[in-house]
């Protein structure tokens, strides 16, 4: 059965109706064969005991006279009876007195059939009705007594032959029906399954991925529908596939792409750079990766807003994209960094002509929303093979050399070295060593005197933090304070020098010294909300009078987040801090913008003391910054005094206090306490 349904529809329908044809024509068949071999069985008995009727009657006279010629004679006008097989007059018990067939005449009849007339009864009997023969027989009666048999034997065979005519016929008739039920069927089922073999094509060319394929059907049935159906299904499918491809677009357009720029993120930028550096190994050639830095775009950003510093960074990548040729890769890795890979270069030196260009095409004048904005960049550059066999080593030794040009001066380009990528792996080193110094104890802090001009007493100290490394010895804070900055480290080390410089301060007065104003230096890093609560915790901790504190902060400040630090700078100060612009004169504060710090004082940079005794400009800005300083009631220190000469100047010009060599170099806190005393009994 279960092959049935797996055959096609056509051959279903073909074959169901075939069947069912064959079935119901057989039935038919049968039941009119058996019908009238019924029909005929029954006309073929009343024939056989009509004539044993006639012929007991005729006989009977005959019998009893005992006259066989008579006999023989009635039984010979019997004989051409259509089918008759024999006629007989048979004694009660058997003999036969007359037979069609005069050699039997005198046998006695001993057969079953034969023995059941042997019962005397003289009632006509049915002796046998099968296919072959019908066999009866009658009583002959003579004077009430029974004589004799009258039996009568009708052969069938002419009633089978005409049945079996009747079941051929039948057949053929069966085997035509099912013949035009079969072409039927094939007509019908080929008219319904066309319109469905159709729409099989359309469906198998689908999966095959002709996406465009429809069905074409005229039809009003059910078919008909069903293809249109279909057909709108398709369309839905094929509108939803491209809005889907459309999306996919889209999402790996947002994956690979930077959204203010347009141009290739880290993402694309590693997958094409590691495809150049494949092409550049299989064809033996050399490549180059260039990593542009803005210089000051945060500056810029910070004081102009995020909108200007987004045009700038779309302004820039235009500029970039002019730079570079049609095989080079331009990607934006974020921020205000760029790289560029060029493919294909015939020696180093082509990367650098390319970097020098892109240095001069930066350099020129942007002008975004009314603002000129003048930026530069630095550059980095590897080279494959030389730098690097893969992107990773490549963009990292890039970055290396980027950073190596910053450093060496704004709007420059380098080329990296191994020796860079030394100094990456000590600064690496000390990061790591960096994080365990607190733990283990590891940071000092030296103090340098502050002393008041005129009366050559000291005022003050600045705290100034070294790092006492088990293997490399004494750390200066210029190597390893960037570091920190980095790495956010300087926040602890930062809370760890104020409450050690706090406590200090309190140890000396505790050992008899007078309350000396106590400076610690503050990073950029660290002027941020959670400052307030620092300094008021260590005071509160150490009970420091908050007025001997002196908070040193740098310019820098001044360009970053400018309105973000002056509310902090003005809660530390609320607490009673005082604040010291530290390094002042290297910056570019203004006058109006210094007004907004809550500064107390401010340290001219020992760059301006170093020359100030010969070089008269170095003369006139000191003094320019202590008449302003004076102008807007703020005291004055000079940094980094080393000689007579210098201070005899800077008293002249009217500073009020000073630090340097020439009183003391930073000391230890031991160390300071003896030189105090000594001093103050010098003085005395
Ligand atoms: N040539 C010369 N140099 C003199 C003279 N007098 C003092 N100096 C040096 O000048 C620097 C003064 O510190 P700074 O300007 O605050 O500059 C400091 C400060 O910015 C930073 N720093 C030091 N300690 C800390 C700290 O605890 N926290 C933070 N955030 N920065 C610190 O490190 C910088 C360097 O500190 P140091 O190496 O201790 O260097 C000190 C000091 O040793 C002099 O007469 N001649």
């Amino acid at each position: 059965m279960r092959r049935f349904w797996s055959r096609s529809i056509r051959r279903q329908l073909m074959l169901g109706i075939a069947l069912v044809h064959a079935v119901l024509m057989s039935i038919f068949v049968l039941d009119l064969v058996e019908r009238q071999r019924q029909f005929l069985a029954e006309q073929s008995i009343a024939q056989a005991s009509g004539l044993a009727k006639t012929l007991a009657a005729n006989s009977a006279s005959w019998v009893l006279s005992s006259d066989l010629e008579g006999l023989n004679e009635v039984l010979q006008s019997q004989a051409s009876y259509p089918g008759l097989r024999y006629a007989m007059v048979v004694r009660p018990h058997g003999r036969v007195v007359a037979h069609t067939d005069r050699s039997k005449a005198g046998l006695y009849l001993q057969d079953r059939l034969s023995r059941s007339l042997f019962d005397d009864r003289p009632e006509p009997r049915l002796l046998l009705a099968n296919r072959e023969l019908v066999d009866t027989a009658y009583p002959i009666v003579a004077n009430g007594e029974l004589v004799g048999w009258a039996r009568v034997g009708i052969s069938q065979s002419a009633i089978t032959a005409g049945l079996w005519g009747i079941t051929r016929d039948g057949i053929l008739y069966t085997l035509v029906a099912i013949l035009v039920g079969s072409v039927f069927a094939f007509l019908m089922a080929r008219g319904l399954t066309q319109g469905l073999q159709r729409l099989v094509v359309v469906a198998d060319g689908i999966r095959e991925g002709r996406r465009d394929m429809r069905a074409e059907s005229a039809r009003q049935d059910e078919i008909g529908q069903l293809a249109k159906n279909l057909n709108q299904m398709l369309d839905a499918l094929a509108q939803r596939e491209r809005d889907l491809s459309a999306a996919q677009a889209d999402v790996q357009h947002l994956a690979t792409r930077d959204t203010l720029t347009q141009l290739p993120n880290r993402l694309l930028l590693m997958d094409r750079l590691g495809q150049a550096i494949l092409t550049a190994q299989r064809e033996h050639h050399t490549l180059a990766l260039l990593v542009i830095d803005l210089d000051r775009f945060k500056t810029i950003n910070d004081s102009l807003g995020h909108h200007i510093g987004d045009q700038l960074i779309q302004q820039v990548a235009g500029r970039l994209s002019n730079c570079i040729g049609a095989g080079d890769t331009l990607a934006r890795l974020g921020g205000d960094e760029f790289v560029v890979v060029r493919s294909e270069i015939a020696q180093p030196g082509e990367a650098g002509h390319l970097a020098q260009r892109i240095n001069e095409e930066l350099r020129q004048p942007y002008w975004i929303e009314g603002h000129e904005l003048n930026s530069s960049c630095s550059i980095g550059i590897s080279i494959y093979p030389d730098d690097g066999n893969d992107a990773q080593t490549l963009l990292r030794n890039a970055d290396t050399a980027m950073y190596h040009a910053k450093e060496g001066g704004r709007g420059d380009f380098e080329f990296f070295s191994s020796d860079m990528n030394r100094r990456a792996v000590q600064r690496l080193k000390l990061e790591n060593e960096l994080r365990n110094a607190l733990l283990r104890d590891e940071f000092r802090l030296l103090y340098q005197p502050q002393v008041d001009m005129r009366s050559g007493q000291v005022v003050g100290a600045e705290s100034l933090i070294r790092w006492h490394h088990p293997e490399m010895g004494i750390v200066a804070p210029t190597d390893f304070i960037p570091v920190a900055e980095d790495t956010g480290l300087i926040r602890d080390i930062g809370a760890w020098v104020l409450r050690e410089a706090c406590r200090q301060q309190l140890r000396w007065c505790a050992a008899g010294l007078p309350p000396l104003r106590i400076a610690v230096n503050l990073s950029v890093r660290q002027v941020e909300p959670g400052l307030v609560d620092l300094v008021s915790r260590v005071l509160s901790d150490t009970g420091l009078d908050a007025r001997y504190l002196d908070l040193e902060i740098t310019e820098s400040l001044l360009m970053h987040n400018l309105n973000a630090n002056i509310a902090v700078l003005r809660q530390v100060s609320a607490c009673g801090a005082q604040i010291s612009m530290d390094d002042f004169g290297t910056g570019y504060s203004s006058l109006s913008s210094l007004k907004l710090f809550p500064v107390q004082t401010l340290k001219i940079d020992r760059s301006f003391v170093r020359d100030l005794v010969d070089d008269q400009d170095d003369a006139n800005i000191v003094r320019s910054i202590v008449a302003m300083a004076h102008s807007l009631g703020l005291r004055i220190i000079a940094e980094g005094v080393e000689n007579e000469d210098q201070l005899g100047y800077l008293r002249e010009l009217g500073c009020d206090e000073y630090q340097g060599y020439l009183f003391s170099r930073p000391v230890t806190a031991a160390e300071f306490q003896t030189l105090f005393a000594g001093r103050a009994e010098g003085s005395a």
